[in-house]
């Protein structure tokens, strides 16, 4: 971005755990969503119902017609955004205009660009260190943020800081000592820096962004964020976004926004039309054997799947390993370093399946993503939202395959009612599935052991911390079970109607 570099007035001249894990209260808002139409007369609202024509005309809208700085114009070309989404055509001029700003858009429509830019735009008219606070639930996000930050300011100079749990306190501090421009932070260790850091506070900060704003207003994150809060200057922008907002007014305040305006570019929990989501229906027992007739026919594809607890991912990824299959599980009790490595080797595509929580159901903005399974039903319909918004993402197609069993039935009709329409059932023949069943059993109780020794090994080495790491070169199991006879879960020989060997799914 060096042209832009050249205008001086583009140039800036300035000198713990927060996982993703829901809530009852989380439900009861999903409950309440459809009989609270009064108190959204707090807020005053976009409508988003314009004709197709009107739609046409906003499409040959540019990132100048906005209102934007040019640097910025450019960083959008640079980055091959052609255009502003819907979102960010909507959100931007209001949020240029000094308002703040209610977004609610569908997952993958690009709500950081609509944030960050206007953002990127008044701190170069204003340039100023401690401009821009992002609060985000999860601390991978808080890195793909920043990330984008520094993509779209690259051009101007700007400095960026990510303030999350589980990295080195110590070398953070010496960041925000820097006084970067925008600090992305998950609360909890915003909170450890403001409490602990001399000197450290954000009396300056114009700008407060909740990102994936309903999770961050939820109570788990109640204390954190009060405390921030009241550290905060009272004259300052705020913007919420999110693909799933609260409508609760009394949770709204907490964020203090004056006159807001909604920006509301879709009907609430609206899922994208490219995504093809379906169900299957089967007992609690067969859900692995389904997994992995589903990854077996779907071979060659990326997926994520998600399970409901840490020792479910790990479970189930030394179970598809035994098979022979590139899985890496992603979880919250696992070493900060060693959840961005499993995330970097996933978007690397170095491995073909994460198996993550909710940790990763938010946010995650992984393009090539091209199946999301709910291995595990989510239990709070919301996150079923956010979590097949891993794919499909910025107009591109993707696939959503939720298993359901017995036990899953009330809360998968609570997705459907949330969604407003029924799922279409994924369809598969029961022999070809059960064909996979011993092969699957082997695998099962290769990675039990497995499971076993690294319990056992996690026991003798360390307590406590980094607990259920993914020890991916992990083989004693799998080479005793071979001493005795056995395959190991299958290794590499091929089964089903594919070879495992063939495509991306190498281990
Ligand atoms: N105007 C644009 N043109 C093309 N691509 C864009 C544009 N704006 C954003 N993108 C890309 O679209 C993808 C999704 O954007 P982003 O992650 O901001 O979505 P989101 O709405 O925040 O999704 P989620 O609700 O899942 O957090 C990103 O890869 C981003 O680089």
């Amino acid at each position: 971005m060096s042209e832009t570099s050249e205008d001086e007035q583009t140039q800036l001249q300035t000198s713990d755990e927060e996982e993703d894990l829901g809530s009852e209260e989380e439900q009861e808002d999903e409950d309440n969503n459809h009989k609270e139409g009064d108190s959204e007369a707090a807020l005053s609202g976009e409508d988003d119902k314009g004709s197709e024509d009107d739609a046409a005309e906003e499409q040959k809208l540019t990132w100048k017609d906005l209102g934007l700085n040019e640097a910025l114009c450019q960083a959008c070309d640079e980055l091959k955004w052609k255009a502003p989404s819907k979102i960010q055509r909507e959100a931007i001029p209001v949020a240029l205009q000094g308002k703040d700003v209610i977004g609610l858009a569908e997952t993958g429509s690009g709500k950081t660009g609509a944030f960050a830019l206007p953002i990127l735009h008044a701190l170069l008219e204003n340039p100023q260190r401690y401009f821009a606070l992002v609060l985000t639930p999860t601390r991978e996000l808080a890195f793909q943020i920043g990330e984008q930050f520094e993509a779209l300011g690259s051009g101007i100079g700007i400095k960026c800081c990510v303030v999350v749990g589980g990295m080195d306190m110590v070398a953070q501090g010496l960041q925000l000592a820097k006084k970067p421009h925008i600090i992305i932070a998950t609360p909890g260790r915003l909170v450890d820096h403001l409490e602990n850091m001399k000197g450290f506070n954000l009396k300056a900060i114009k700008y407060l962004v909740m990102d994936e704003a309903d999770r961050i207003l939820n109570m788990d994150f109640e204390v954190e964020l009060d405390k921030i809060l009241k550290v905060l200057p009272r004259e300052r922008r705020t913007f919420l976004f999110s693909a799933t907002m609260t409508k609760k007014v009394k949770k709204l305040q907490r964020a203090s926004l004056k006159d807001p305006v909604k920006v509301e570019v879709s009907n609430k929990y609206q899922t994208v039309e490219q995504l093809q989501q379906s169900y299957l229906f089967i007992p609690v027992k067969y859900k692995d054997v389904y997994l992995v007739h589903i990854l077996n026919e779907l071979a060659g594809n990326s997926f994520m799947i998600f399970c409901s607890t840490c020792n479910n991912t790990v479970k189930t990824a030394l179970m598809l390993r035994a098979l022979g299959l590139a899985a890496i599980p992603l979880h919250g009790q696992m070493s900060q370093n060693k959840r961005l490595a499993a995330l970097n080797k996933f978007k690397a595509k170095n491995r073909s399946i994460l198996i993550s929580t909710d940790v990763a159901s938010r946010g995650l903005d992984i393009p090539h993503v091209d199946v999301v399974v709910n291995f595990d039903i989510p239990t709070h319909s919301k996150d079923y939202i956010h979590r097949v918004g891993r794919t499909a993402r910025a107009g591109r197609s993707g696939k959503a395959i939720t298993l359901v069993s017995q036990y899953d039935i009330e809360l998968y009709q609570r997705i459907e009612h949330l969604l407003g329409k029924q799922l279409t059932l994924y369809k598969c023949e029961e022999d070809e599935v059960m064909a996979l069943q011993e092969r699957v059993a082997e695998a099962q109780r290769t990675a039990k052991l497995e499971l076993k020794d690294l319990e056992d090994t996690r026991g003798g080495h360390k307590r406590g911390g980094d607990t259920h790491d993914d020890s991916e070169n992990f083989t004693g199991a799998r080479k005793r079970m071979k001493q005795m006879g056995g395959t190991g879960g299958g290794g590499r020989k091929s089964f089903g109607k594919k070879n495992w060997s063939k495509g991306k799914q190498k281990r």
